[in-house]
């Protein structure tokens, strides 16, 4: 299998304190990768370096072929990314969004009115095409946002707690999304809160105090730590935080 994010003792500081503490990993392409972490773990700053959207303070990494460091272009232009924080303009609609974020990733015009319609009929937004962004329900924006993130076919999409705030049979929607992007070889590396995405995933990492603490499928995660749920593995591993944000 290919690796497409392979990382050796990636760390980042800021100042004195670790954010990110000399973490090793690899994701395979087409896996549904699960980054979890307690609030402070350091889930985002780790994330930002894969995209090259930080540099490392140690360590070396590859993504989508490109080292992290020296090749941070190339690796933009080849991943998709998502986050609560950033993702859509509200004051735009949602045909402008799709054009807007297509020409970033450097779509051209004409493949983008393509592919626009197959889209908004994907996600039964055809209607909806000159709506304002802002008016949409959260559920309906994000995963507007996700398909924005993927509209150019990117090789990996980041998700930086892509559901925050909804409810679980509107997470359940978003996860088809993701399902289907997997589905056709879209490397999913995704960060959470919520362990009932957690147990969607094909592997999980788990993050405490800027180290990864476990790394394995939920279901032998659940057997080595002989519990129930994803959710109490993150409990036994998440409570020995020294952090508190
Ligand atoms: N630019 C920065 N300067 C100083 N400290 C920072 C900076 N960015 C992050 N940190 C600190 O690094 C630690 C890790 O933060 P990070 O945002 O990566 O955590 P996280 O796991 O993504 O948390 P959350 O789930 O709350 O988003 C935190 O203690 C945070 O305060």
């Amino acid at each position: 299998m290919e690796r497409v994010i392979e990382v050796e003792r990636l760390a980042k500081k800021f100042g004195n304190f670790t954010a990110v503490d000399h973490i090793s990993f690899y994701v395979e392409r087409g896996e549904i990768f699960g980054f979890l972490g307690a609030n402070g773990a350091g889930k985002t700053t780790a994330m930002r370096m894969l995209c090259g959207l930080s540099k490392p303070t140690f360590g070396t990494g590859r993504v989508v072929g490109f080292d992290i460091l020296r090749e941070s272009e190339k690796i933009k232009s080849r991943i998709g990314y998502m986050s609560q924080k950033f993702s859509l303009y509200e004051s735009l609609t949602v045909k402008e969004n799709i054009r807007l974020y297509g020409g970033i990733y450097g779509m051209r015009r004409s493949e983008i009115l393509n592919k626009m319609d197959d889209v908004l009929a994907y996600l039964g937004l055809l209607s909806e095409r000159n709506t304002l962004v802002r008016l949409l329900p959260q559920g309906v924006k994000q995963r507007l946002a996700f398909s924005v993130a993927t509209f150019h076919k990117p090789q990996i999409v980041f998700l930086d707690e892509p559901t925050g705030g909804v409810d679980p049979a509107v997470r359940r929607m978003f996860w088809e999304l993701i399902y289907q992007a997997a589905a056709e070889g879209i490397t999913v590396f995704v960060t959470t809160h919520y362990m009932d995405e957690a147990e969607y995933c094909d592997r999980v990492s788990i993050m405490v105090d800027g180290r990864i603490q476990a790394l394995a499928s939920p279901s032998a995660l659940k057997q080595q730590y002989e519990v129930p749920g994803m959710q109490e593995v993150f409990y036994l591993l998440a409570r020995k935080a020294q952090r508190k944000e």
